[in-house]
């Protein structure tokens, strides 16, 4: 793989964060039309989130390009490489956490990307894509052990921290334990099946209520507890299941958003893992 390879993935993973921000109208998140549910962000936000990242997802291709070690070692690498990167990212946002799911996810998946192109090359099929997040799985093994056996001694729990105590919810770092099974079992097959029939924009969009119908999106349950995280499952329930044309989806979401305003609630979660959604879309030539 030659340095134009790595600007590629680069270039992949920073433009579907730009999709997933630009992406409207969208329920509770940040978008071109409002903020949802989040008074301390907004749409350039992201934008500034974004550009402070770029350079730390070129250095996440790299490693695992040049990698040649186990993949404990690497997963380590690239974690220290995210942390210089989540710094980054909050210098940029004003300290506000925009993407630190995303950075996280970004970092496994572009290591693992790397990696994998040593032998292989791009476009990606199906198969190369079902390899890369079996690499993911096996990098990440070690994580929910390694982060959670020692939280009762911490002074200051994150948000994921305190809904693993609280309940055993795994969050990120279960989904990248995993092999991202939301990708592998829910919006990738969508995609591959609906991308030729919809635009961009529906694909995309339809995509994300899927997502929120289905997955354990901590942030949902961080807000509104397990009772807020069912009900704006249901309601994405309720909207995929409707066959609605484009129009009537669109309204749809639009009342879904002042709903999740009202109740403060942000299905970020979805939101990162759309993204993610994204970055395989493109190396597979699906969008
Ligand atoms: C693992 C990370 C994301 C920290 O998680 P934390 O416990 O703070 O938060 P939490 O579990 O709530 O999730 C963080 C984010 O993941 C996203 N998310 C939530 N649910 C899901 C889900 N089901 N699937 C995918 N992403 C999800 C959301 O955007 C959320 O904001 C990461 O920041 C980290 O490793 N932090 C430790 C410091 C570090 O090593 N940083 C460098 C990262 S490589
Ligand atoms: N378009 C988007 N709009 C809003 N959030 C998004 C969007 N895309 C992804 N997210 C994710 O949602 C998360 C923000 O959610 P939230 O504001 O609940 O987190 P927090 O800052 O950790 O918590 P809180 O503000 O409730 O204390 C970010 O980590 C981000 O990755």
């Amino acid at each position: 793989m030659s340095n134009s390879t790595l600007i590629q993935l680069t270039k992949f993973a920073t433009k579907s964060l730009y999709y997933e921000v630009a992406l409207s109208p969208k329920p509770g998140l940040v978008d071109r039309f409002d903020n949802g549910a989040h008074k301390d962000m907004d749409f350039f936000m992201f934008i500034d989130s974004i550009e402070s990242l770029a350079p730390h997802f070129y250095e996440y291709a790299r490693l695992g390009f040049t990698h040649n070690d186990d993949l404990a070692s690497l997963f380590s690498k690239l974690r220290e490489e995210g942390i210089k990167a989540e710094h980054d990212m909050l210098e940029a946002t004003y300290q506000v956490n925009t993407h630190k799911g995303a950075n996280f996810s970004f970092a496994v998946l572009l290591g693992a990307t790397g990696l994998y192109l040593q032998n292989h090359s791009l476009p990606f099929s199906f198969q190369d894509t079902t390899n890369i997040l079996s690499l993911v799985a096996q990098m990440t093994h070690h994580l929910v052990e390694q982060d959670f056996s020692h939280i009762t001694e911490k002074n200051k729990l994150s948000h994921g921290e305190k809904l693993y105590i609280k309940a055993g919810t795994l969050g990120v770092r279960g989904e990248a334990t995993q092999g991202y099974p939301a990708l592998s079992s829910l919006l990738l097959p969508f995609f591959r099946k609906r991308a030729e029939q919809e635009s961009t924009e529906m694909l995309l969009l339809r995509g994300l209520i899927l997502l929120i119908s289905q997955i354990e999106d901590s942030n949902l349950l961080h807000r509104g507890g397990a009772n807020g995280w069912q009900q704006v499952k249901q309601r994405g329930v309720g909207i995929h299941q409707n066959k609605l044309n484009e129009l009537e989806f669109k309204q749809n979401l639009t009342t879904f958003n002042q709903e999740l305003i009202e109740k403060n609630l942000s299905p970020g979660g979805a939101a990162d893992l759309l993204s993610l959604g994204i970055y395989f879309s493109f190396l597979e030539k699906l969008i």
